[in-house]
C-alpha cells in the first residue's frame, strides 16, 4: 500500500521534528518545576508578625502552587496541538503556557501556549471556511514526553504538501475508544461549537443545552478550567461543580485535575445543603414530596414562619414587665410594637433581629427608669414643699452651702442612675433576655422548617395545590426529615443567621434539569457573584422538575441576564441509536430536535424475555455485548425495582456504590443514569422502566442514549 507508506514515512519525519520540541519542553518544565519548589520552599519559610507581609506570603504560596499544580499536569499530553499561520509562524498549543528565554537579551518566545490563551483560539475555531490566517492545524499524540502520531487538517484550501500528514482524525480516535467509567478531558479535541462556549467571556448566568451526548458535561468542566484561568478572583474565591450523585462525581472527577484544576469543589445539590442536617440523617423524599417541597414558594413560607415568631401582635397584649433593682418597669404593647418595627427594618436575620429588638427593648426600659426617677423626685419636691411651705432646692442650697457643698439638681441625681450601666446591665444579663425569648425566641432551622410544612399544608397556602400534597406534607411536618427538607433547613439557616460561609466566585450545575427551586436558592446562596454555568437537557428532566421551563429551572431573575448556548451535534451515539431515541423524544419533548450524530455504526439489537424472565435474557445479552465491545464497558439499565433480580444473575452490584474500578459489567438504575455513558448499553425492560416513575419516559430517553458503540433493548412479553 504505497499511499500508506507514503504517509508512515512523512509521519515519521514530523514525528521526530515534533519530539524535538516536545523535548525542549519538558526540558522547561522540569527547570520551571524545580525553580519554583524553591521559591514555595522559601516562601513558605518566611515568617513575619505584619499582616500586611503575610497576606502577601499567603498570596505569593497560592500562586506558587497553583503554578506548581499546573505543571504537574505535564505528564498528561504536554503538547497536542500546532498551528501553522499562512505567514508561517508556528504556535504550540498544550495544557499550560511555556516561555523560552532568549539568549541574552531576557526576551521571551513562547515555547507552548496554554489552551485557554487567546492566542490558541484558532486552534480550535479554525475551519476551512473560516481558516482564521491558519495554514494547518495538526493534533500530535503523545505518551507520557513521547510523541506517537501527527495529523493534520489543511485549512487553507491548499494541497496537502510533504510535511503534511493527513489521516483519520483525532476526534474520531476520540469517540471510538474504549469507556474506561471515567469521562476524560477533551481538550486536545475540543470543537468550534464547544470552544466557543468555553471561552465565553460572559460573566453571567450561561445556559447550555443540548440533547444526550452533545458534550454539555465536557464542555462544563473545560468552562470552568477556562473561568479559573481568565475571570480575574475566581481562582481565590473557588469554584464549585455541581453534578446529580456520587456516581456522576465519581465518572467526571478525574476532568479538571487532569486540567490542572485541583481545587474545585465537587458536589450535589443534596450534599451541598447537607451541612444543614447530621450526616445520613436525611433520607430519600417521596417524589411527591420532593416536588411540592421544590417549590420556590416554599421560601415565601418559611420566611412568613420565621416573621410570625418576630413579637406579634397577639403576644404583645400583656406587654412586658421586667424587674430593675428592686422595681417593676411595664412596657406597654405599643412600645415593644415599635421596637419590632425597627428591628424588622433593619433588614437582618432573625437572631440579628433580635439582638436589635433586645436593644430597643433594653433603650425603652432605661427611658422607662429614668422617667420614672424624675417623677419620684418630683413628687418627693412636691411633697416635701407642699410640706414646708418652701422650696426644696432653696432649703438643700442654703443647707449644702452652710457645709461649704454645692447642691445637686433633680437631674444631677438622676445622671447618678447612670443609663449607660443600667443599659449594659440589662444587655450582658440573662433577666431581659429570658423576657425577650418569649416575644422574638431563638430558633433553630429544624422548628423554622415545621412549621413552614405546617403553613404550607393548610389550603390556600400554596398556589394550586393538590389534596395528596397538602397531605404530603402535613406528614414531612411531623416526620422524619429526608433529602427534600435539607434545602429548607438551608433557606431557614440563612433567614435565621445569614448566608452560609462558604461561597463561591463560579459554579457549575451540571443535569440542571434535576434541580428543584428551592435547590437553586441554595446553589445562588453560595455564588453571590452570580456568575454560573448551567448545563441541561429538559427533555431527561426527573421527577421533581418535570414539565419545567429553564425560566422555572433557574428563577425568572436570572433567566432575563442569561445567555443560553445550544449544542447540536451528538457525539457519544450512533446515528442508529439516536433513531430509537427519536420517537421517546418526540414523546416527551415534541418540540426538540433531535441532534445529529457524529458517527454511524451497527444497527441497535431488539431481544425479549418471557415474563418472569428478564434477568436471564439479560445475562445472554449481556454476554453478547461483551462481545461487540472487547476490554469495553457494558451498562445495563433497569428500573430501580428490576435491580435486585439482575444483580443476582449478573453477579455485579447495582447499588449507588458507583460500581467497582475494572468492573467491566456496570448495573445502573435508571434514576442514577442520567450524564453516564458505556461502550454497549442493555436496557432492561423498557416498559417497566416506563412504568416505574412519573417520569418513566424521560428515564427510558435517558437509557437509551448512553452507548457509544451498541445498544441492545430487551423487551418483555
Ligand atoms: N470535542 C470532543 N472531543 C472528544 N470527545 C468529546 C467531545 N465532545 C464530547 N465528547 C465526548 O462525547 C461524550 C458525551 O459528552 P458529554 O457527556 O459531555 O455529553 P452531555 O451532553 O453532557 O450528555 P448527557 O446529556 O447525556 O449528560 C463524552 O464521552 C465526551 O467525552
Amino acid at each position: 500500500m504505497p499511499q500508506l507508506d507514503a504517509r508512515t514515512s512523512q509521519a515519521a519525519r514530523q514525528i521526530e521534528t515534533e519530539q524535538e520540541a516536545v523535548r525542549r519542553m519538558h526540558e522547561r518544565v522540569d527547570a520551571d518545576t524545580a525553580h519554583l519548589r524553591a521559591e514555595l520552599d522559601r516562601a513558605l519559610r518566611d515568617r513575619s508578625d505584619d499582616t500586611t507581609v503575610m497576606h502577601q506570603r499567603e498570596a505569593r504560596v497560592r500562586l506558587l502552587s497553583r503554578r506548581l499544580q499546573a505543571l504537574d499536569t505535564a505528564g498528561h499530553a504536554l503538547c497536542f496541538g500546532r498551528i501553522d499561520a499562512a505567514d508561517g509562524r508556528v504556535l504550540h498549543v498544550g495544557r499550560l503556557g511555556l516561555q523560552d528565554e532568549d539568549g541574552d537579551d531576557g526576551g521571551t518566545t513562547p515555547l507552548l501556549v496554554d489552551w485557554r490563551a487567546d492566542a490558541a483560539r484558532p486552534f480550535y475555531a479554525a475551519t476551512p471556511v473560516h481558516p482564521l490566517g491558519l495554514r494547518r492545524r495538526r493534533h500530535l499524540t503523545v505518551d507520557g514526553r513521547r510523541v506517537t502520531d501527527v495529523t493534520d487538517e489543511v485549512l487553507d484550501g491548499s494541497a496537502p504538501g510533504p510535511d503534511d500528514v493527513v489521516g483519520d482524525g483525532p476526534l474520531h480516535a476520540a469517540l471510538t475508544a474504549r469507556r474506561t467509567g471515567r469521562m476524560r478531558e477533551v481538550v486536545a479535541t475540543l470543537q468550534s461549537e464547544q470552544d466557543e462556549i468555553v471561552r465565553s467571556p460572559h460573566r453571567g448566568v450561561l445556559v447550555v443545552e443540548g440533547g444526550p451526548g452533545t458534550g454539555k458535561t465536557v464542555v462544563a468542566l473545560h468552562r470552568a478550567a477556562y473561568v479559573l484561568a481568565a475571570f480575574d478572583g475566581v481562582a481565590d474565591d473557588g469554584v464549585l461543580v455541581l453534578g446529580p450523585n456520587a456516581r456522576f462525581l465519581d465518572y467526571i472527577g478525574q476532568v479538571l485535575p487532569s486540567l490542572g484544576e485541583n481545587d474545585v469543589v465537587l458536589s450535589t445539590p443534596t450534599a451541598l445543603v447537607g451541612g444543614a442536617a447530621p450526616a445520613g440523617a436525611a433520607g430519600p423524599a417521596d417524589p411527591v414530596l420532593a416536588r411540592v417541597a421544590g417549590r420556590a414558594d416554599l421560601a415565601r413560607v418559611l420566611a412568613d414562619a420565621v416573621r410570625a415568631r418576630q413579637a406579634p401582635d397577639a403576644g404583645l397584649s400583656g406587654g412586658l414587665v421586667v424587674r430593675v433593682g428592686g422595681d417593676e418597669v411595664r412596657l406597654a404593647p405599643d412600645v415593644l410594637a415599635g421596637a419590632r418595627t425597627r428591628a424588622q427594618d433593619a433588614g437582618l436575620p432573625h437572631h440579628g433581629g433580635r439582638a436589635v429588638f433586645l436593644e430597643e427593648v433594653a433603650e425603652a426600659i432605661v427611658d422607662a427608669v429614668q422617667v420614672d426617677a424624675r417623677e419620684t423626685l418630683e413628687r418627693i419636691d412636691a411633697e416635701v414643699e407642699a410640706m414646708t411651705g418652701r422650696d426644696l432646692d432653696a432649703i438643700a442650697a442654703g443647707g449644702l452651702r452652710s457645709l461649704g457643698l454645692e447642691p445637686l439638681s433633680g437631674s444631677d441625681a438622676l445622671d447618678e442612675m447612670d443609663p449607660d450601666a443600667l443599659r449594659e446591665d440589662l444587655l450582658g444579663g440573662a433577666v431581659l433576655d429570658r423576657a425577650v425569648e418569649t416575644f422574638w425566641p431563638r430558633l433553630e432551622p429544624g422548628q423554622v422548617v415545621a412549621a413552614a410544612l405546617e403553613r404550607a399544608a393548610a389550603p390556600g397556602v400554596l398556589p394550586g395545590g393538590t389534596d395528596e400534597e397538602r397531605a404530603v406534607l402535613a406528614r414531612a411536618a411531623a416526620g422524619p426529615r429526608t433529602e427534600a427538607h435539607l434545602p429548607l433547613l438551608d433557606e431557614a439557616g440563612e433567614l435565621l443567621d445569614g448566608p452560609p460561609p462558604r461561597t463561591y466566585g463560579h459554579v457549575v450545575v451540571d443535569e440542571a434539569q434535576e434541580v428543584t427551586p428551592m435547590q437553586w436558592r441554595a446553589v445562588l446562596r453560595r455564588c453571590p457573584s452570580r456568575s454560573l454555568t448551567v448545563v441541561g437537557d429538559l427533555a431527561q428532566a426527573g421527577p421533581t422538575t418535570e414539565g419545567v421551563a429553564w425560566a422555572d429551572v433557574v428563577g425568572p431573575d436570572l433567566w432575563r441576564r442569561a445567555q443560553v448556548r445550544t449544542l447540536t451535534v451528538s457525539y457519544r451515539t450512533t446515528a442508529e441509536i439516536l433513531d430509537v431515541a427519536r420517537p421517546v423524544l418526540a414523546r416527551i419533548a415534541p418540540a426538540q430536535p433531535a441532534s445529529v450524530a457524529v458517527r454511524r455504526g451497527e444497527e441497535p439489537r431488539r431481544a425479549t424475555a418471557p415474563r418472569g424472565d428478564l434477568a436471564g435474557a439479560v445475562v445472554r445479552e449481556v454476554e453478547a455485548a461483551r462481545a461487540d465491545v472487547p476490554g469495553g464497558l457494558v451498562g445495563v439499565l433497569a428500573a430501580d425495582a428490576a435491580l435486585g433480580d439482575l444483580e443476582t444473575a449478573l453477579g455485579v452490584h447495582g447499588a449507588a456504590d458507583g460500581g467497582a474500578d475494572g468492573d467491566v459489567v456496570r448495573l445502573v438504575p435508571v434514576s442514577q443514569a442520567r450524564g453516564l455513558e458505556f461502550d454497549a448499553v442493555v436496557v432492561a425492560d423498557p416498559d417497566g422502566i416506563v412504568a416505574a416513575r412519573s417520569c418513566g419516559e424521560r428515564d427510558l430517553y435517558v437509557a437509551l442514549t448512553r452507548a457509544t458503540t451498541t445498544l441492545t433493548v430487551v423487551e418483555v412479553h
